[in-house]
Order: C-alpha cells, then structure tokens, then sequence
C-alpha cells in the first residue's frame, strides 16, 4: 500500500511540474522587458531571478522525479504480479480433481494469464503501474486546462480538453479492441510457436530431416503466420487509421469555433505572459492526446491478463463441488485415520461416466470387481476406457452415475486426500520431475522422502538402481541436463523411476498399486521380466496394471478386458484362453506379432 502511495504520489508531482514550468517561464518571458529597463539591481529583476528558480526546481524536478515512475512503478508491479501468480497456482490446484487442467477452454485462459503474469511485459501488474502513471497525463491535463481558462477563455479550455480526450479515447479503446482480437487469435499464434518450437526440438528435428520436412515447414509458418496477421492488419487499421481521420475533422471544427467566438479582441488583449501561458499549455495539452508508451499497452493487455486468471478461477469453481473438494458435503464423515485399507473388494458399481460438456458415456453401468490383495489387469484396445477408470479410482474425476465402493462403502464418504494416500497410481503420462532421481522415487511418499534407505530399495526392485549408481552423483544426479552435472535417463528408464515411486509408495503405508501402461517403453524381454518380478515384489499388495498389449499380463492372477467401456470378459489366462474369446484372439495375435507368425488376415481383424 505504501509503494502504491509512493507512486501515486510522484505521478501527481509529474502532473504538476509541468504546469508549474509552463506558468514560471511564461511569467518570465512576460517580465524580461521590464527587468531589463530596470537593471540588475531592481525589484522586478529580483522577481524575475526568483521566478526562474521556480522554472529551474520544475525543471530538476521533473527530471530528479521522473526515474522513480519506472523504477517504483516495476516494484508495484512486481508485487501486484506475484499475487497474481500466486491467485493463479491456488486456482490451478483449488481443484481436488484434474478436470479443469485438461478442459481446453479453461486452459487457454491459463496459457495466455501465465504467460503475461510470468513475463511481466504487459501483466497486470504493469497495468496498475500504468493506470496510476495515467494520473501524471491527467493532473497536467487539467492544470494546461486551468492555465487556458485563467489566463485565456474557459471554453477554449473546454475545447481543449474535449478534443484531447477525444483522441485519448480513440487511442485507448483501439488498444482495447486489438489487444482483444490478439488474444482471440491466440489459437493461430500458438500454432506458429508450435511450428517455431519444432525446428528447434530434436525429435522432430531427426524426421524434418529424414523425412525432408524443412521446405514444408517454412512455408507451413510462413502461411501461419500470414493468416495470424492480416486479420491484425485489417483490424490496425479499422481501428486506428480512420476513426482518427473522423477526430482530427471534429479537433479542426473545434479549433474554428474557438476562434470564431473569441474573435481576435480576446487575443489583442493577451499579455505577453499571457500569450506564453496559452501557447505553451495548449501545445503540451495538445501532446497529452498521443498514445502512453508507459501505460496504454499495459493496461489494456495486463487487463486482459487479470480477465484471464479470473476467469480460469472461475471455471475451476464453476466445476461440481464433489469434484473440486471430494463431495464437501459428506466430508467428514470418516475420520481421516479412519480410512481403512481395502480387505476383500474394490468395486466398480454401476459406474457411469461421461467427461464434462461431453455426451459420449465412456462407461455406462459398469460393474466391475477388483480382488484386495491380488493383482488385476486390465487390458483393452486404446481408448477403451483404462486410464479413465484410474482417474475415476483416483477420484480426479467423479462419476456421473453409480459409485467405487471398497468393501461396501462409497469411498466419496472418505476424505479425499485420505483416500489418495491409500493409492500408489503410476499414469501413462507421469511426471518426469527436474529434480534428483532419489527425489522422483520420494515423491511416492513425501513425507518419507527422507528415508534414503527405502528409496534405494525402491530404485533396486524397480531394476534402476544400478543405472542410477552410474550417474555422477548416484541418487543425487539432477535428471535434467539443464541444471550443471545433471543428465536425462532413457524412456524406459524414466519408467523404472516411475515404478520405483509407486514401490516407495506400496513400502509407506499405499496398499493399492496402480500402473498405466507401466511397460510400454520397456523392450519384450525387459518387460516379460518386469512383470514376473513385479508380481513378486508386490505379493499380497493390491496391484492393478493397465494394458493395451494382451500378451504381457498373463501372470496377472484376475485379468478384465474391458470395450467400449464395458466388460467383456473376465478370469485368469488359462480361464479366458479356454473361454476362445476376444483376449484368448487378441492375446495370440499380439504374442505372435512377437515371433513373427501373425497371418496377414489376422492382423486385420
Ligand atoms: N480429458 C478428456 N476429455 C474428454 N474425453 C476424454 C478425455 N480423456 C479421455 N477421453 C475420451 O475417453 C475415452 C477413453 O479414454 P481413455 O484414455 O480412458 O482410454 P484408454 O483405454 O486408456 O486408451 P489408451 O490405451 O489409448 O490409453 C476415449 O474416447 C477418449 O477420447
């Protein structure tokens, strides 16, 4: 508040030095005549000195004051935008659930808020700085204003002043209209830094050339970029070129009217100072009608930024309460120490599902049963509904009909988060953190991450350890080469990190181990091993591994093929080998892609 003080303040000292300037010199001017016929020893000589060391201290003022603007007004600013960025992180993880992050719409406004709060060029921050730095243009306006109608006509001050705002609202609402239409071209503007990006990237770098895609590519961002401008170009000049011509008629029709009913008797009378006071305060009046390099842009992008976050805010409140805060209105009704692992079943009864604003049920009364302490697999061709069912388990999602009960009871009657550390969920998608390898694999239980033992053992059974220890500094390499001394693992060596967290997990206190598609960057050999020995190293745990490839959970003591969002069939291998069914075609299908005896009309099924 006391830096917003600060720089209204100078503002206000930048509005008025000016003016007072402007009054000084043109007092001076008027005076010169007579403190030269009086000589250096006179009284209006004397006057003549004071006045310009008023002129003088204006002067220094303006000069002495005019640093601080920026420099006070970047403070402002830097505080106003770290509020906002921190409005915006409590926006982002209000929500108990993930809808709102994979909800295009919400996550444009993201997109656009974070990138202006975060660079700060045109933030809302910058906006505040530059509406206060509008009070030093406005103050002066009015004192010009004041000096006109004092010393000349108050309805030349009148005229003045209208057709200064005239061009100032013509200014400031053709900014407002583009930065508008730039943020409604946003979906072209990405696609050009989408473009840019894959030139410079290294995957797709290797098939631009092997594929010879350069050519393709430049004139692909060429084309971007033609169809991101020209509606710009069309709009620059609706916007600024001929509403101007249209306030530079009415400026002319004011101006003749001023002198109409003034006459020239009004100006013969004018003093000397006089005519100095009208001259100077209508030209520096007329020069407050530009554009304000130091606040226009700024405020109307940094308020389309603050718009932004608001409405990410909103969209993220705008989502049912139960999945924002895991059904509040049954919150505690089970203690959070209460929550108690899973015994017999977890079971999916009746489950509907559809993602918002969609119509399409991606499950539609599922009833589904999972063994405690067994391991499940769940297989399915791509987008039969896998990942989905992990998100609902994990409640980040909720379901829109029927409910997940664990040996009977509706786990939306537990607390949510309780409920989540009962889960040790790897997604196929998980997170590669840019942090040390004994940090990604602590992550599994934070508030054990100090147990460096349990980690190493996690990092063991997940197979990496010894890949791990070969890195310069072991557990504590930084997994990113853009921190010093730190490296990239492979694919599948990411998946083995990833594993090892959700072991970390299984070992602190998660009973229920879920994997999305946990081998898909391992080679068959690594991945035939991986499940053996993950059947054993998580024996009496609660496993669930999820699977579009039939042929690699046959260890798996209860397999679930789930189409189209319903089970098709269930039981262990043997069961639905001998049932003849889609896993028993699919499962042959796919393992003998493996040995090379799939026939071209089975591949095509
Ligand atoms: N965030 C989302 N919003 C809208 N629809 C979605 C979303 N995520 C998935 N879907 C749709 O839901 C259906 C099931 O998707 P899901 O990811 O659960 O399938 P999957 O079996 O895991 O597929 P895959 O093997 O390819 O990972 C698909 O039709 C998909 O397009």
């Amino acid at each position: 508040m006391g830096l917003v003080v600060g720089l209204a303040t100078i503002n206000v000292l930048l509005g008025v030095l000016p003016v007072v300037f402007v009054v000084a010199t043109s007092e001076l001017l008027g005076r010169v005549p007579e403190a030269v016929a009086g000589g250096t020893g006179s009284a209006v000589w004397r006057t003549v000195l004071a006045i310009f060391a008023v002129a003088a201290a204006a002067f220094v003022g303006q000069q002495i004051v005019a640093p601080f603007q920026g420099s006070l007004g970047e403070l402002v600013a830097r505080r106003i935008d770290g509020q906002m960025f921190d409005e915006l992180m409590a926006a982002a993880l209000r929500s108990r659930g993930i809808a709102p992050l994979e909800d295009q719409a919400a996550l444009q406004d993201l997109r656009a808020a974070v990138a202006e709060v975060q660079y700060g060029f045109q933030s809302p921050g910058q906006a505040c700085a530059g509406l206060l730095g509008l009070g030093a243009r406005y103050v002066q306006l009015i004192g010009y204003a004041a000096v006109i109608a004092l010393a000349f006509a108050w309805w030349a001050a009148l005229a003045l002043v209208v057709v200064v705002l005239l061009f100032r609202y013509g200014q400031r609402n053709g900014i407002r209209h583009y930065s508008r239409l730039r943020y409604a071209l946003d979906g072209p503007e990405r696609r050009i830094d989408y473009l840019r990006d894959l030139g410079i990237q290294p995957a797709a770098g290797k098939e631009i050339r092997v594929f010879g895609l350069a050519g393709w590519l430049t004139s692909t961002l060429e084309e971007a970029y033609r169809s991101w401008l020209a509606p710009l170009w069309v709009a620059r000049r609706r916007l600024y070129l001929w509403p101007f011509f249209r306030y530079a008629v009415v400026g002319l029709v004011l101006t003749g009217m001023v002198f109409a009913f003034t006459g020239t008797a009004a100006a013969e009378q004018l003093t000397l100072t006089g005519f100095a006071l009208v001259m100077q305060a209508s030209l520096g009046a007329l020069r407050l009608s530009e554009f304000y390099p130091e606040a226009d842009n700024q405020i109307a992008v940094g308020m389309t930024a603050y718009d932004a976050v608001g409405r990410f805010a909103e969209r993220v409140d705008a989502y049912p309460a139960e999945v924002r805060d895991g059904d509040p209105a049954q919150p505690a009704a089970v203690a959070p120490a209460a929550v108690p692992d899973p015994v017999a079943t977890i079971h999916f009864d009746q489950v509907s599902f559809s993602y918002p604003r969609q119509d399409r049920l991606v499950f539609d009364q599922l009833d589904l049963t999972i063994p405690v302490g067994r391991c499940t697999a769940i297989v399915g061709l791509n987008g039969a509904g896998k990942t989905t069912l992990v998100k609902l388990l994990a409640r980040l999602y909720e379901p829109t009909g029927g409910a997940i009960r664990v040996d009977g009871v509706d786990i939306r009657t537990y607390p949510v988060v309780q409920w989540r550390r009962k889960l040790g969920v790897i997604f196929q998608d998980f997170a590669r953190y840019e942090i040390s390898a004994a940090v990604n694999i602590g992550y599994g239980a934070i508030e054990a991450a100090d147990d460096r033992e349990g980690i190493e053992h996690a990092a063991r059974a997940a197979g990496i350890a010894d890949d791990l220890g070969r890195l310069p500094r072991g557990l504590d390499t930084p997994l990113t080469k853009q921190t010093a001394g730190g490296t990239d693992l492979s694919g599948g060596q990411w998946q083995r990190v990833a594993l090892a967290r959700a072991l970390f997990a299984l070992r602190h206190g998660s009973p229920v181990v879920v994997l999305d598609e946990p081998t898909a960057s391992l080679d068959v050999r690594a991945e035939a091993r991986f499940f053996d020995e993950f059947a054993e190293l998580t024996q009496g745990a609660t496993t669930l591994l999820i699977s579009h490839r039939f042929s690699t959970v046959r260890q798996a003591d209860h397999i679930v093929v789930l189409t189209d969002g319903k089970v098709a069939e269930q039981g262990s291998h043997d069961e639905l080998v001998a049932l003849d069914g889609r896993y028993a075609r699919l499962f042959r299908l796919q393992a003998d892609r493996f040995t090379g005896t799939a026939q071209p009309e089975e591949v095509a099924t």
